[in-house]
């Protein structure tokens, strides 16, 4: 049976009370949206759990809603300074809930000051669900008792996946040496709760330290895979499950948590099978491989399977032994503490504490009996129970990211970019691949050219989490925030400057993150990272004036307003950019524009206000000196939108590529950008980032293609096998990761180099990656798609609409042709000097 959160709150025991008034004073400063003015408090206490004593604070305003909280402290009275450690709980807490998605209750304050009520505190969010205290799960189906116990092994999986570092929590523990520190640490207390004077002495335990120490695994000295986050005390009961669907919405109890090695984590939570560890006067071994299995509840090895699989762990069959006495071990040294503190008539856990000595001692005989059993576990999972057999969902983050932060290199991102890119991931996750389906309905509904509403609010959203505006490369910002200091007046009330300027990265520190916002077509403008805007952005950043600045740069940070790039026209080669005929001529104050544009992305959009035009203001001059560009408001009189036009069918509304007629426009002079005939000066400032973004992107979108392919190839069945199995697929899924990590490195070099040398220099290899990139993403979609079989193709999954973007970027931006001829000639040149 579950027993509901609500269900194990009782009256705060006297000797636990707190001081209620300091309690919420100190609640009503410093945990966001609390209750108030004047709020009541009730206080409870839960029953369960009791090493930190844990609380339930329901407050509320006068004539408003209820809310809880939790509250956890530490002991009152003098305690060991290593543990109740609710500093390190609430520091883990607050990096997974920020960076990761593995369900953690939200945590909104820590206090330090024991003056407050008497320890240290903090407050997190209370988590109404499912308790199950009881490992056989009785009481409930046995569907749901297997749902239970998986959810529970792909938790930990998830657990197990993050990069500490990533989350900022490699200072956490050491990783290495892991159980060598605890079998030394749990040795030490267990001689210190026996022996004269106090509870006899085992020597089986005593031999079993000997045993643990002598067959510590290799891989324990390792700091590699296989080490990380270890929960420390991980089993069903200290999950909270939905209350009525069967997935975990938080995992708790931090305590014991550490860096280290969690294949321990693993063996702990799979007890249940081994022991059965209630305190009772007839203690035995009782676990399910003696008892019997619950009905439902999966066999160990697939318990085990689904963890691997989940976390990409190998089968652990060489140590599990050594894992399983580890845990026994560990459990009746502390066990024997329990004990010899009921003797001295201190126990915390009640009257049931006097049997907690003959459980150790049962512990230590089940571990001597496992030790010295033929097979624990078999050499491999059986048929049908490895990796293929658990389903992979969205993207694994931390083990993607694993070889971004192992070690050195010159691709390794700083722990500011890795802690962004986690924030980035995790949003795309919660709020951004959810949303797609809707927000494709939206767009080929008969409202598809207004914006859907949920826009605006991620974009809100993006920006109070500070993913904003990123792709601003060191130096523009550095420009702006000038601008923006100087001057106020303009910049809308609630607006920080900070937020407006991005996070002041690198060009190359930014690849890690737009790559990320590539996989979803939608995500982009969500970040305000999206083209046209960066590029015209950058061009106002660049070279427009304080004014122009004022009027269209700022509302564009701001993300109030989005704008175009009017270059192309249909009557020329506009890849030859000397070609364009757009008359922009000079009559006293006002430039007049003639002329006709297309492909203008994101000129459909409602929000689009500004155009940034390229033109002719001089038929005569030199053929690189006759461009200009000049701002048009999209809504002067004589600029006329024709048509939207369709990529393969595709119209991308609400963003649109707008044919546009410019007839007799009259826009006044301070418009011009940098100056008349300085059109092509100003092309080469945007498009090499512009050009970069595009192929960061790309390499998200082949990498959703990878993810899409693989889950596709694991869950599907063809000629008897799944199509993962077939050895066609698995030479063309090797052949394109090749390709993507190929690309990937020639685009961060390329903005390394962007970063270092600049645009002109870095040409050379920004014509390789715009190149290489649409190419490479064109190839692992396709096969993405074909493993799709018919779906793939269709409108029912991204990758059609993946493909038809990355086929337009072999041409937008320039041709390949034109890149490889850019290419091809500095080649030349080297060899002539
Ligand atoms: C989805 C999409 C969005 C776009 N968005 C914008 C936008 O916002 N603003 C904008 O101004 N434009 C935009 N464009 C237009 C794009 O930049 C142009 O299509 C591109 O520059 C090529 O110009 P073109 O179409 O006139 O092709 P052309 O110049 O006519 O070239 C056609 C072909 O000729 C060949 N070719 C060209 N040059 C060479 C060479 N040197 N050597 C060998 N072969 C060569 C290539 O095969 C090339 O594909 C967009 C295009 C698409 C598809």
């Amino acid at each position: 049976m579950a027993t509901m959160t609500s269900e194990l709150l009782r009256p705060v025991h006297a000797a636990q009370a707190l001081d209620e008034a300091a309690l919420l004073r100190y609640a009503a400063a410093h945990v966001p949206g609390f209750p108030g003015p004047a709020p009541s408090l009730a206080l409870t206490q839960f029953g369960h759990g009791q090493s930190n004593p844990t609380y339930c604070i329901q407050a509320s305003a006068p004539g408003g809603e209820a809310r809880r909280y939790v509250l956890r402290k530490k002991p009152a009275g003098a305690i060991l300074q290593s543990a109740h450690a609710v500093e390190r709980e609430f520091q883990v807490l607050k990096a997974l809930g920020a960076y990761t998605d593995v369900p953690v209750p939200k945590v909104f304050c820590l206090c330090t000051d024991a003056s407050v009520i008497g320890t240290p505190f903090y407050i997190m969010e209370y988590l109404e669900g499912a308790l199950y205290l009881n490992n056989k799960l009785t009481g409930i189906t046995p569907d749901k008792r297997r749902n239970i116990y998986l959810a529970a092994a792909k938790t930990l999986a998830a657990i197990h996946k993050i990069d500490a570092t990533a989350v900022g929590l490699q200072k956490y523990g050491k990783r290495d040496n892991y159980c060598k520190r605890q079998v030394d640490r749990w040795g030490k207390q267990y001689l210190h709760s026996t022996g004269e004077g106090k509870p006899a002495r085992y020597q089986k335990m005593l031999d079993l330290i000997d045993w643990l120490k002598e067959n510590i695994p290799e891989e324990d000295s390792s700091t590699g895979l296989g080490t990380g986050l270890v929960h420390g005390d991980y089993r069903v009961d200290n999950l909270v499950f939905h209350p009525t669907e069967d997935r975990v919405i938080g995992v708790l109890d931090w305590e014991l948590s550490t860096l280290g090695n969690q294949m321990c984590d693993v063996a702990y939570s799979c007890m249940p099978y081994i022991i059965d560890a209630t305190l009772s006067e007839n203690s035995s071994y009782g676990g399910f491989e003696h008892s019997g299995i619950p009905d439902g509840i999966p066999q160990l090895e697939e318990y085990l399977a689904v963890y691997c699989s989940m976390s990409a762990r190998p089968w652990p069959a060489a140590n599990w032994k050594f894992y399983i006495a580890f845990s026994l071990f560990r459990g009746a040294s502390i066990y024997a503490g329990v004990y010899h503190r009921w003797t001295m008539g201190n126990a915390s856990g009640g009257e049931r504490a006097r049997f907690a000595g003959k459980a150790a001692n049962v512990m230590v005989d089940c571990a001597w009996h496992y030790i010295n059993r033929e097979n624990v576990l078999r050499a491999h999972p059986a048929t049908g129970m490895h990796v293929l057999k658990a389903p992979r969902q969205g993207f694994h983050v931390e083990q993607e990211d694993s070889t971004l932060t192992n070690g050195q290199g010159k691709f390794v991102p700083s722990e500011k970019v890795m802690q962004l890119r986690q924030k980035i991931i995790k949003f795309m996750k919660d709020h951004i691949y959810p949303k797609e389906d809707e927000l494709y309905k939206h767009a080929q509904s008969t409202s598809r050219w207004t914006i859907h509403p949920e826009e605006e609010n991620l974009k809100a959203l993006a920006k109070e989490e500070g993913l904003w505006n990123l792709f601003i490369p060191l130096d523009s910002a550095a420009r702006a925030r000038k601008l923006l200091l100087e001057d106020q007046s303009h910049v809308s009330a609630g607006s920080s400057n900070d937020l407006l300027l991005g996070a002041g990265l690198t060009n190359l520190e930014y690849g890690y993150l737009c790559e990320i916002m590539g996989r979803s077509v939608w995500a982009p403008q969500i970040f305000n990272c999206g083209a046209p805007d960066t590029g015209n952005m950058e061009v106002l950043l660049r070279y427009g004036t304080k004014e122009q600045q004022k009027q269209w740069l700022v509302p564009l940070l701001e993300g109030k307003i989005r704008s175009g790039f009017a270059m192309t026209e249909p009557q020329v080669a506009s890849s030859d950019a000397t070609n364009i005929e757009c008359a922009i001529s000079r009559q006293g104050d006002f430039y007049v524009i003639n002329g006709r544009k297309w492909w203008t992305s994101g000129a459909m959009d409602p929000r689009c206000k500004i155009l940034i035009l390229m033109g002719k203001t001089d038929f005569s001059a030199p053929r690189h000196k006759q461009q200009s560009m000049i701002l048009v408001d999209i809504n002067t009189p004589g600029v006329q939108i024709k048509r939207p036009l369709l990529v393969f069918g595709f119209d991308d509304a609400p963003h649109g590529h707008a044919e546009i007629t410019f007839d007799n426009v009259r826009v006044p002079v301070t418009n011009i950008l940098l100056g008349e005939g300085r059109g092509f000066e100003i092309a080469q400032g945007r498009l090499g980032p512009g050009r970069l973004h595009h192929c960061m992107r790309l390499i998200g979108a082949a990498e959703r293609g990878m993810n899409m392919m693989v889950e596709r190839a694991l869950s599907r069945t063809a000629f008897g096998k799944k199509i993962a199995q077939h050895g066609s697929f698995q030479s063309d899924l090797a052949k394109c990761r090749i390709e993507l990590e190929q690309t990937r490195l020639l685009v961060l070099e390329a903005a390394d180099q962007l970063d270092r040398h600049g645009n002109k220099k870095a040409r050379g290899i920004l014509a390789m990656a715009k190149v290489a990139a649409p190419n490479m993403a064109l190839k692992v979609l396709d096969m993405a798609i074909q493993v799709h079989g018919a779906a793939g193709v269709s409108s029912d999954t991204v990758l059609s609409h993946l493909w038809a973007t990355a086929r337009t970027l072999r041409l937008a931006d320039g041709p390949d042709e034109v890149h490889l001829g850019t290419i091809a000639k500095l080649e030349l040149q080297r060899a002539r000097m």
